[in-house]
């Protein structure tokens, strides 16, 4: 995975066929200079100056055949992303043209760029730091505008300057105590009370960052959030009706939905998995059959169940048999077809805290539905409010390690044990947090982070 002393190209842009006006074809490393001198011809007396742009033709050295006319940036190091010289080459979009340039990279002496590797580099020659990568990483992945701009802040280190300064403080402490080991005499002493104070302060700033981890997940992942009921209350209909699509059948058979149909939203910047299931019913049909255990499978999987009934039937035994089945996840009950019929909601079972009246076909209450998801969220303390930045799950396993490590100490303190024990904990715990920002950091570690990148990033 570390091969600095080659050059790499990669596409640095989405390669979509016939989308993207602009395609551009990155180089970096010692050669990525002579490379672009040989296949980019600039017309006229432009000079190759870092950081202009230069106008031109890319051509085939071999042949002289033209490939596209592009635009090339020369960024020479240490003034570039990676800290080395990078080229770019701005191209026609599309994926020929692309494809072509970088071929001819290639050809030229250039190798195939990993996963994350002009990020990595970036990283080991100590532009970035490892949470500053992974907010990289993160940014193209965002989505939603919160999601982008929480990995922001972490790219401009809004993560790496806490735990820099916890590192540092714990190293500042740790010298204390190991000098008043090796120097007893020579120095005032230094009372339990004082170390505990500042372990207390370090394990209230771990459990900061630590709080942050939720919302994270939330942001990245979402939420999943099954529809369940019996066939034909309406279920498909309401995916659509959400969704604005007609992904799913609907008909008026009961029994239509066979399979999982799934639709991404995002809801006030949380990322919502809605997935359409098969109406629940004893059936000797082969597939409908399937179908039906894909259900249970989708609910048992789902943060959030819709149970959804038809205001014209109301609730019957068929729904209690249904409920007794999920009763232990949460359930929000959805009333659907009141356009047609007032329902009877006296027999709804009283744990059933949430209903909620629609009617998927005329597209009324979805709004409830929502409004009542991020209710969901925010009685669960699944998002914080006035975010800046969250932690990922690498760095929340790292963090409940630090966690333990400054326990272990207070505990230490309180059974009035020698500095010395204090010392191997503080000193683990510096190690630890060293992984985060990738000061501790093994070559294993930085290719399975890396490898989760995008190409050309
Ligand atoms: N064309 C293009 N657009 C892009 C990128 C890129 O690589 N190429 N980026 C890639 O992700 C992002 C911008 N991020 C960048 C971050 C640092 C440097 C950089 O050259 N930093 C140097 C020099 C700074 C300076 O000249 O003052 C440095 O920090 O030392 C460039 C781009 C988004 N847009
Ligand atoms: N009047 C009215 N009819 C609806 C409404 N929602 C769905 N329907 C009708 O109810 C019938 C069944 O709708 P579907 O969406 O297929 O129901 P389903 O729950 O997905 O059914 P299965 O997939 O068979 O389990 C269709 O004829 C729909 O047009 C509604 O809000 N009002
Ligand atoms: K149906
Ligand atoms: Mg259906």
């Amino acid at each position: 995975m570390i091969r600095s002393g080659r050059t790499i190209a990669a596409i640095a842009t989405a390669v979509v066929p016939e989308e993207g006006s602009v395609g551009i074809v990155r180089l970096s490393g010692d050669k990525a200079y002579a490379i672009a001198k040989k296949i980019f011809i600039a017309p006229g007396k432009q000079q190759w100056e870092s950081h202009k742009v230069l106008y031109g033709y890319i051509h085939s050295s071999k042949d002289s055949r033209i490939i596209d006319e592009a635009l090339l940036i020369l960024m020479l190091a240490p003034r570039s992303y990676t800290r080395e010289d990078i080229v770019e080459f701005h191209c026609h979009g599309g994926i020929i043209v692309v494809q072509q340039v970088l071929q001819l990279c290639i050809k030229e002496g250039a190798i195939l760029a990993e996963h994350g590797e002009f990020t990595l580099r970036a990283f080991l020659n100590g532009r970035i730091d490892l949470t500053q990568a992974e907010s990289i990483s993160e940014i193209v992945g965002a989505k939603s505008p919160l999601a982008s701009q929480i990995a922001m802040a972490g790219i401009q280190g809004k993560l790496s300057n806490p735990i820099k300064n916890l590192r540092l403080d714990c190293l500042e402490l740790l010298s204390e105590i190991e000098s008043r080991i090796d120097f007893e005499e020579d120095l005032p002493p230094l009372s339990q009370v004082v170390i505990l104070q500042k372990i207390q302060d370090f394990l209230h700033r771990v459990k900061k960052l630590l709080s942050t981890s939720k919302t994270g997940e939330l942001l990245r992942s979402g939420l999943k959030i099954a529809i369940l009921g019996r066939p034909n209350v309406g279920k498909s209909s309401l995916l659509n009706s959400w969704s604005r699509s007609n992904k799913a059948i609907v008909t008026d058979l009961p029994g239509t939905t066979r399979d999982i149909v799934e639709s991404n939203l995002i809801i006030k910047n949380i990322p919502i998995k809605v997935l359409d299931t098969a109406g629940i019913r004893h059936t000797d049909n082969q597939i409908e059959k399937i179908g039906v255990q894909r259900t249970h499978l989708a609910a048992n999987q789902a943060d959030l169940i819709l149970l959804t009934i038809d205001a014209q039937i109301g609730w019957t035994e068929e729904e209690t048999e249904i409920y007794k089945k999920i009763k232990h996840l949460p359930i929000i009950l959805i009333v659907n077809k009141i356009d047609l019929n007032v329902p009877d909601l006296s027999i709804i079972p009283s744990e059933i805290q949430e209903v909620i009246k629609i009617s998927a076909i005329q597209n009324l209450g979805i709004d409830s539905i929502e409004e009542a998801i991020l209710n969901f969220i925010y009685k669960k303390n699944l998002i914080a409010k006035n975010v800046d930045f969250t932690i990922n799950q690498r760095q929340l396993e790292i963090l409940i390690r630090v966690k333990i490590a400054f326990e272990d100490i207070i505990k230490t303190i309180n059974n009035e044990l020698p500095l010395d024990f204090i010392t191997i904990d503080l000193r683990s715990a510096i190690k630890i947090l060293g992984e985060i920002t990738g000061d501790e950091v093994t070559e294993s570690l930085l290719s399975k982070i890396f490898s989760t990148f995008c190409i050309g990033k």
